[in-house]
């Protein structure tokens, strides 16, 4: 996965999922590749989205907190808001998931997944953030995207990992690189350095 570039991403992505808005399943994904990369304030943080079959996941839910998001216009809480997209950000850092609604607006924060684990099977190792992303997508028809506080990012339908990002070989595609001409990407440590292929 981390070899394609980010349209092969999405459209891989776009070819396993059913019954869903793509186009918010799309900025979510966006938004925590970001999330992933960016961490706050210097520390990584980890959230979970959980997008479409919204009456079903508010159901499979509950708030940990008084709900941030309660009684905002929904014209606010459109995913592509610029204002939202900031507020999720700083939230994120929050216990919890989002709940997202099939047309895009972030209904709800903060919130505990309590869908059953019953029939789920997760590799060893992911811990319980990335199990409450497989038990709702298992038990509603919503997808889930989980931002790891290791700075992957992963998606869930139907109790399985669908697709992971690693957000560092994604976002040098994504934001373009000043260099011209044909360039080789390197991983040293946590820094990737992309430098200009010599033209020999
Ligand atoms: N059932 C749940 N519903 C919503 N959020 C949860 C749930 N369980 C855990 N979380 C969130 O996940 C956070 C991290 O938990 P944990 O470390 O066990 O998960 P993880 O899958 O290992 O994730 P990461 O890779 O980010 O560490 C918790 O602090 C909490 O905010």
């Amino acid at each position: 996965m981390s070899g394609k570039n980010e349209a092969d991403i999405l459209r891989d992505i776009r070819s396993k999922v059913k019954d869903i808005n793509f186009d918010t399943l799309e900025e979510v994904v966006l938004l925590a590749v970001e999330i992933a990369r960016e961490g706050r304030e210097g520390r990584k943080i980890g959230t979970l989205f959980v997008v479409s079959d919204e009456e079903e996941t508010l159901k499979c839910s509950k708030p940990l907190i008084l709900d941030p998001l309660w009684c905002h216009p929904s014209e606010l809480k459109r995913i592509q808001n610029p204002g939202m997209r900031e507020t999720l950000k700083e939230l994120a850092q929050l216990d919890g998931a989002f709940i997202v609604s099939d047309d895009g607006i972030v209904l709800s924060g903060c919130r505990y997944i309590h869908a059953s684990i019953e029939g789920v099977q997760l590799p060893l190792g992911l811990g319980s953030r990335h199990m409450a992303a497989a038990a709702i997508t298992k038990h509603t028809r919503a997808i889930a995207v989980v931002v790891s506080e290791s700075s992957i990012v992963r998606i869930f339908d139907d109790g399985e990992i669908i697709a992971e990002i690693i957000p560092e070989l994604w976002l040098i595609r994504r934001h373009g690189l000043h260099i011209s001409g044909p360039y080789s990407a390197r991983n040293v440590e946590q820094i990737t350095v992309a430098s200009k292929r010599d033209s020999g």
